[in-house]
């Protein structure tokens, strides 16, 4: 058993987070939930802060809300010191009502709205990632009718294709991602924004996809975004002020993964961007990062209640919790793997082999196959670990399933982040034609 962060097991058997047994978790918050650890989550904040600050350059660490966007989740990321990225404007709500700094908000998306891009100017917050030549111009134009002028990075995409899922590569070339680099529409977007008056370009970003482990690929992004910038000084005569890596750094959700350390990867970063800027002669930029999944993703676990089960002998044994796709799309989306505990029986010998099953009536609704656990109960509590990262953020209501609730743990304390949702939020938004209601209701 793979056991990292606060998580423990206890005297009593019992896997324990943050100081909080599951046990009692599970009682006072209900199954499925969503725990997250929070030292471990300021931790890996941590890790990514030092390490910049060891390079010696000047940084932004910009959380991806995407991956877990809540208030208490910003408030977290301000407190250590971080900016944010986020990508609309339900995470750019999120973020000022938990009362982020807007001047650290990075706004991203390749669709953004007139009404999202005007409540951010509004916000006033510190920074646009323009993703396309339509947005370029639609910010400048809307930034104009209010007399501002805001920054920008342009999103560039380099080219690097990352060694990921597919449908989570952003780099290479057949995006739908940012300007890209080899056609020369990132040159173009860069000579158009240079002479838009409302528009104060800072430098450039580029992403190249998620869950990545080796550093080869950022290097190879730093590479051709500094020579892109060297060609940008010279015929445009533009400096770029920021460089943006985006995120994707890799983690640990099962034994087949072996991230680096983050210190590793932004050591690769920085040491890449030194020696090309040096070189040039060029003003050492600001180096830019976005990490989503390494900031939360091992902190968080999904706490489920075993229901039924079924052997087909011979064949296999499902065995069936109460949340499954619509709190953890992953395994049908991405084929996604994770490791689990039987976490109220956590210490006892492993004796059968099971599948671990949904509730949503879909066949493709299983959560992990092939785990070993002891001979699984009803009412056991299953904890399925590395679940901080766009799960509650991809959670839906499919087949009507509530929203489990996501608590915050720490030295012994358990906070509630989010609530369950009520059967009440499920129809909250339905409307019923007074035409289609019965004439008991119909006054
Ligand atoms: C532009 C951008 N920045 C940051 C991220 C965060 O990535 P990750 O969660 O892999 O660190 C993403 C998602 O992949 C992204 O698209
Ligand atoms: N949703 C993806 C990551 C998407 C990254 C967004 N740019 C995942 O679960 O791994």
């Amino acid at each position: 058993m793979y056991l990292h962060g606060t998580s423990k097991i206890n005297a009593a058997g019992h896997l324990e987070i943050g100081g909080c047994d599951v046990k009692d978790l599970a009682a006072e918050f209900g199954t499925p939930l969503y725990i997250v650890d929070e030292a471990l989550v300021r931790q890996r904040a941590r890790e990514y802060v030092e390490a910049f600050r060891a390079s010696g350059l000047k940084f932004q660490v910009a959380y991806a809300s995407k991956a877990f966007c809540v208030m208490a989740m910003c408030a977290i990321a301000e407190q250590e010191d971080m900016s944010l990225d986020v990508v609309s404007e339900g995470e750019l709500y999120t973020a000022l009502q938990a009362g982020f700094p807007a001047q650290r908000i990075h706004f991203h998306g390749n669709n953004k709205t007139p009404d999202e891009i005007n409540m951010a100017l509004d916000a006033g917050i510190g920074c646009f990632v323009v993703d396309n030549f339509v947005e370029l111009h639609l910010l400048n134009a809307l930034a104009a009718d209010k007399g501002m002028k805001v920054n920008v990075l342009l999103r560039i995409t380099p080219g690097v294709e990352a060694h990921t899922h597919d449908y989570i590569s952003t780099g290479q070339q057949d995006s739908k991602f940012g300007f890209d680099l080899g056609n020369g529409a990132a040159y173009e977007a860069l000579k158009q924004a240079k002479e838009l008056a409302n528009l104060n370009v800072l430098g450039v970003h580029s992403h190249i996809g998620s869950q990545i482990f080796e550093v080869e690929g950022f290097r190879m992004a730093v590479d051709k975004v500094s020579a892109f910038a060297v060609q940008i000084r010279n015929e445009l005569d533009m400096t770029f002020q920021v460089i943006n890596l985006g995120g994707g750094f890799g983690i640990r959700y099962t034994s087949e993964d072996s991230p680096l350390p983050v210190a590793e990867y932004v050591k690769a970063i920085t040491d890449a961007i030194i020696s090309h800027f040096t070189e040039a002669e060029y003003p050492l930029p600001e180096i830019w990062v976005e990490p989503g999944r390494s900031i939360v993703g091992d902190a968080g676990t999904t706490l489920y209640t075993v229901g039924t089960s079924k052997e087909i002998p011979g064949v296999r044994k499902y065995v069936a919790v109460d949340g499954g796709m619509t709190d953890n799309p992953r395994p049908a989306l991405y084929q996604s793997k994770y490791e689990a505990v039987l976490a109220n029986r956590a210490n006892e010998p492993l004796e059968e082999t099971v599948s671990v099953a949904g509730k949503c009536c879909e066949s493709g609704d299983m959560l992990i196959w092939d785990l070993d656990l002891p001979k699984v109960q009803t009412g056991d509590l299953l904890a399925v670990f590395c679940t901080g990262a766009y799960n509650y953020a991809m959670a839906s209501n499919y087949n009507r399933i509530r929203k489990p609730a996501v608590v915050f743990v720490k030295d012994g304390e358990a906070d509630l982040a989010v609530k369950r949702e009520s059967l009440d939020d499920i129809v909250g938004n339905d409307v019923l034609p007074a035409r289609l209601r019965k004439a008991s209701s119909a006054q």
